[in-house]
Order: C-alpha cells, then structure tokens, then sequence
C-alpha cells in the first residue's frame, strides 16, 4: 500500500492511468446504475447514431452502444486482470525458482521459457483458442495466461539471479530459511517494481489479445466485450453502413484501457528507486546457530576444533588454508583469533562453521559444538542449530540486510525462522537487542539506507544475538567502521557478552585489540595455529617469534610511541606441502637442521601456554637455541 502511494505520488502518469483504470473499472461496476438499458436488448432503431435517447448510438441489431460498452468492460477488465494475474503469478515462480536453484532445475525451466518466447504469439493464441473453443471465459483467460507469461519470467529471471548472489540473500539461506521463505519473503519484495510493471504488461496484451480473438471470432462471441463489439461490427459492416460508432466506442476504450495500464507501468519504472531496488555494495555479515549438546565436550570446550584441514580446490591443485587445527572455545570467553592477512582465519570460521563454500572445502577433522560435530550434521540439523547454537557476524556485514525490507522485518526474521511467532513477543524482543547493542527502537520502522554503516553493523549484531546463541563468531565485524565507532561497538559486544554469557570468537589481524578485548588469543601463521595463551600472558610474555614480531608491529598499549617494524618476508605459499616450521624462512631465532626439517610440534613448557616452536622443544640443544638470524626472505 505505502508502495502504491509513492509510485502515485512521485509520478504524475502513474496518476493518470490510475484515474483512466478507476474511471474504467467504475464504467463496469456501476452499469446498471449507469444504463437502465440491457446489453443484449434489441428494442431500438437500428444504426442509430450517437445522440439523444441512445448517448453512443445503436448496433445493426438495435442494441444500445452505451449499455455494451458498460456491461462489455465487466468481462473485458476480468479477462485483462485474471490473465494478468495467472500469467504474472507463472512467470514469477519459474522465473524465481530457476534463478534460485540454478543447475537442472533452471535448465529445464530455461528449456520452457526459450520454447513459449520463440513460438509465435499471435498464431499460438489462436491454435490455443481453437483447441479450448466452447470453453467460454475460462478458457480465454487460460489461452492468454498460457501463451503470455514468459517474457515476464524471463526478466524476473534475470533480475532474481542477480539477487541471487547478493550477500543477504546467501545470509538468509544460511540462517536457516527455506526456499519459499527466501524466494519469498527475502528475494519477492526486492522485485515488487518489476513484478508489478510485469502485471500491468501482461494484462496490456491480456487485452489485445483477447480483442484480437474476438475479432477474429475465436472467443465466445455470445458474451458482450469491447472485443466481440468489434467482432460483430465488423461481421454487420458497420464502416461500410457508415455506422462508425459501434466500431469507434470500443476501440477507443481498448485503446484507453491500453494507455492506463502503460502508464501506471511507466509509473512504476519511474519510481522503481534504483538506490532501493540495486541498493547497496557488498555484505558479508552472516549468522547462523546450532543444536543442542547430546555429550557434553572435552574440557567443556564449547566449540572444539580437532586437527580441522580446509581449504579451496582450485584448478592449479590444493589450497590448505587452515592445516591440522585444534583449538577449543570454552564457555562465555573471548577467544581472539590473530594473524596477518591471508594466513587462514576466515577460511577456519567458515570451515568450523560449515559455511565454506566451494571452491572451499574441508578436507579433514571435526568441529564439535557442545557434542555434536558440525562436519557430520544432516543439512536440516544443521539449520535448526544455525544461528539459534551459533552466529557469525562479518566485516561490512551490514551488507546481509535487504534493502527493500524494514529493519523490523528482518531482525524478525531470524526469530521467526526458528519458531518464534507471536508478534508481540518478537516486538519485545526486538526492542531489547536494539537497547543492548545501543540503538534507538524507532530506527525498527527504517529500510537499511536509513542507517548510517555503524548502526547497520549494530543491526547486523543484534540479528546474531536474536536467539541468544552460545557462541558468536565475529569475523572483523568493525573493520569497515572508523575507529570510535569500533570502540563503542566492541564495548557493547563485551557488555552483551557479560549479560548473555555467550562465547565470542573475535577474529582480526590487529593484535593490540584483541588483547584489550579477548580473555585468550590464539596466532595463525600460514594456517595453523601457532601460539596460545590468556591474553594478558601472551602480551607479556609472546613465546614465538612470529607473535613477538607481530606484537613490535603494533603500537604499545601504553608508554611512549616508537617506531613499529613490520615482519620482513612473506608467509609460504599455501598450496604446497610444507615442511618443518612455516615460519622458517623469516624467523629470526630459526635453528637450520631443526626447524626446517622436522615435522612441526607443540610445546606446553607454561600450563594453558602451547606454541608450535622448537626453541621451545626440551631435547634440542639450547647452544643453538640463543644463535639470532637474519630473515632469509625480504619484503
Ligand atoms: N577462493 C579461493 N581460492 C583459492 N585460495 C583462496 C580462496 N580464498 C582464499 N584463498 C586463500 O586462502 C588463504 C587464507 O585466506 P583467508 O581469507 O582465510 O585468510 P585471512 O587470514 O582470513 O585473511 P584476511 O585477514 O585478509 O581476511 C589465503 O592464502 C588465500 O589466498
């Protein structure tokens, strides 16, 4: 309703043909109050012209122009509407469902959109007509609807496809909603402009279409319609008689009622807002959840990663992002993920998480939340315990929310996917997370473009939180935001954390913050986990020197500002096997014959402290432990 009332608004045509179809629409509505006169009646003079008793003249059979013209707009607009209506409601669903499930499904229906496009309309529609002939209405509707829905599903088509890949879409599908629900509910609203202009199209030729049969004396020409007026004009030589009125009155309104819905058509082009409709740039924000605990984990880990290898099949072979990884998320901690860009950490959460796509893949290990391993779930477990066990939020992830759907609608959504239905409840509830990630309630009634990128984000993370998962998984979710928009941000993070009680996986390449905000922090280098330990302990005390290097690259937290050095070199390449110590070739204490040789290892000299280094292994000779290097790689 609001949309009608912006499209009438902001375009004086659709203005104008609105008032041209209501004009129409009141001609068949109120017939008989407008004409006392029967269509079909044939108790005047014949070939009477316009004028006095008979406003628009009479037929060769003395029926009164006026009164046809009013009744004939009755099953006119039906047929007009009701096929427009079909053959939009066909073209929407195949042209949706080929875009949404792609592969074979979207060949065949490919395959059938082609056919009905090539065939040629006009000779179609009369085989058809011919075929159905007796059928009365009914069957012109379904003759029209049949042969007129598929450059609607064509277009629909191309424009879902490119929703399709739109990050709020993938967000949608992997917080656990079905099909329809995303066809529907996610995907629909961003094509109401075009489903509507599609419906107006559709029902243009509806019209034509059904003229032109009656014309040609395929419909049931017993019926009265602007089309079979003009069939018996022609069939009683009206031009020739000189009666140019019987065929001039339904014309000009065929051509009147054509004219209303092209512009309401290009009414709705007009305002069709592009900001809206392509609105928009990337969004990576996901959220997802899983299901409830059948054995409690080892050493209560609430997420417990085993010897996890992932990666990405490409065509030049394997790209072991993430390699061996064990590392457990204990309850209501921070765990902070860190390391340089490209060193495996977004490919670890997607992995452990079940959300890498190809060419992503897991090659190997287990992803166990509270008991359950995530590598091993069904696809429908996997969504009932998505986003309700765990969520993701990621960077720019503002990104997931629909730009045509009230922000209400979609932190609604997340709740109403796993079974929260009651409306005041879901309000409450809204209204609550948008208090704990500090926002203002009324900012529930705006679209997404109404919002500036923090407070999306804020969104985005009160959407995890809806069903209070256990464990939210933060991918650089503040990266995209200044910095005092980050800080208040991650504060309310820890504020809600507190509250809630959740776990947190915060990943980032900047370690200073995650030693502010982590309670443990875990280093990769080259896909694997390096070093681990309570925050404050590996701030004071980093063991290998990839994380002492790593620390002299960011700034103090506090004491005077220095000069940061960087890390000279640059990690391995990934695609390989790799032996001994991945950092090798930039490591500064690295003993050749040792580290570059051996199979890499994990020492735990302090409790709760392991690091993948073997200055830190006890059989080797601590002579040539102390010998420093210079990197053997250069940036
Ligand atoms: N689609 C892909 N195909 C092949 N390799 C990929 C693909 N995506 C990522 N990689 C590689 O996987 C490795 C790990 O990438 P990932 O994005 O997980 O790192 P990251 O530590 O999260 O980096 P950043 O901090 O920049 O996001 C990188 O070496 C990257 O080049």
């Amino acid at each position: 309703m609001n949309g009608l009332t912006a499209v009438l608004r902001r375009s004086p045509r659709a203005f104008a043909g609105v008032v041209l179809l209501l004009v129409l629409v009141s001609m068949a509505m109120f017939a008989p109050i407008l004409t006392p006169v029967s269509p079909t009646s044939q108790a005047f003079g014949t070939f009477l012209p316009p004028g006095g008793e008979h406003l628009l003249g009479t037929t060769a059979l003395g029926q009164d122009i006026f009164a046809q013209l009013l009744y004939g707009a009755r099953l006119t607009l039906l047929i007009g509407l009701t096929a427009g209506l079909v053959a939009t409601a066909i073209a929407t669903t195949v042209g949706l469902a080929s875009a949404y499930f792609g592969g074979k499904i979207a060949e065949v229906l490919n395959v059938v959109i082609n056919v009905f496009l090539v065939l040629p309309g006009l000779p179609l529609l009369i085989i058809a007509a011919a075929f159905l002939r007796g059928g009365g209405v009914l069957s012109i509707i379904l003759v029209i609807s049949f042969t007129g829905w598929a450059w609607g599903a064509r277009v629909l088509r191309s424009q879902a496809l490119t929703l399709r890949n739109r990050d709020f879409v993938h967000a949608a599908i992997a917080s656990g909603e079905g099909p329809a629900r995303v066809i529907f509910a996610e995907m629909l609203p961003n094509l109401a402009g075009l489903i509507a202009a599609s419906f107006f199209g559709t029902a243009l030729y509806a019209v034509l279409s059904e003229a032109s049969l009656a014309f040609l004396g395929m419909g049931d020409v017993s019926q009265v319609t602007w089309g079979t007026m003009l069939y018996w004009a022609q069939a009683r030589g009206a031009l020739l008689q000189g009666a140019w009125w019987w065929v001039a009155a339904p014309g000009l309104c065929i051509a009147l009622l054509g004219t209303a819905f092209a512009l309401i058509n290009f009414g709705i082009d007009e305002v069709a807002n592009p900001k809206v409709v392509h609105a928009g740039k990337a969004t990576r924000v996901l959220r997802r959840a899983v299901e409830t605990p059948s054995t409690p984990a080892p050493h209560s880990a609430l997420l417990a990663l085993h010897d996890l290898d992932a990666g990405y099949v490409t065509p030049r072979g394997k790209v072991r992002a993430v390699r061996g990884v064990t590392l457990d998320v204990r309850p209501g901690e921070v765990l902070g993920l860190a390391g340089e860009s490209g060193c495996g950490k977004s490919t670890l959460a997607f992995a452990a998480t079940r959300l890498l796509d190809a060419p992503g893949a897991v090659f190997g290990g287990q992803s166990i939340l509270e008991g359950r391993d995530l590598l091993d779930m069904s696809a429908e477990e996997l969504r009932r315990v998505r986003w309700k066990k765990y969520s993701l939020v990621f960077q720019a992830s503002m990104n997931i929310l629909n730009p045509v759907l009230r922000i209400r609608e979609q932190v609604f959504d997340a709740m109403q996917a796993h079974g929260v239905k009651d409306k005041a409840a879901l309000e409450a509830r809204a209204k609550d997370l948008f208090a704990l990630v500090g926002i203002r309630e009324d900012y529930l009634g705006a679209y997404p473009h109404q919002l500036s990128g923090g407070m999306k984000q804020r969104v985005v993370i009160a959407i995890a939180l809806a069903l209070e998962p256990k464990l939210v998984i933060m991918d650089e979710p503040t990266t995209a935001l200044d910095v005092v928009v980050q800080r208040q941000i991650l504060q309310e993070i820890d504020a809600v954390r507190r509250r809630l009680g959740i776990s947190i996986v915060f990943i980032t390449h900047d370690l200073s913050l995650l030693v502010e905000t982590s309670d443990r922090i875990a280093i990769m280098y080259a896909g694997e986990v390096v070093e681990e330990a309570p925050a404050h302990d590996l701030y004071a005390h980093p063991k290998h020197p990839y994380t002492r290097r790593l620390m002299s690259a960011f700034p103090p937290l506090e004491g005077p500002r220095e000069r940061r050095v960087g890390i000279p070199g640059r990690p391995p390449s990934l695609a390989g096997e790799l032996t001994g110590c991945p950092f090798f070739d930039r490591c500064p204490s690295r003993m050749p014959g040792v580290c570059d040789t051996r199979p890499l290892q994990t020492f735990e000299q302090t409790t709760g402290h392991p690091v993948a280094c073997f200055l830190y292994d006890p059989t080797v000779d601590s002579a040539l432990k102390e010998q420093e290097h210079a990197p053997l790689a250069s940036d």
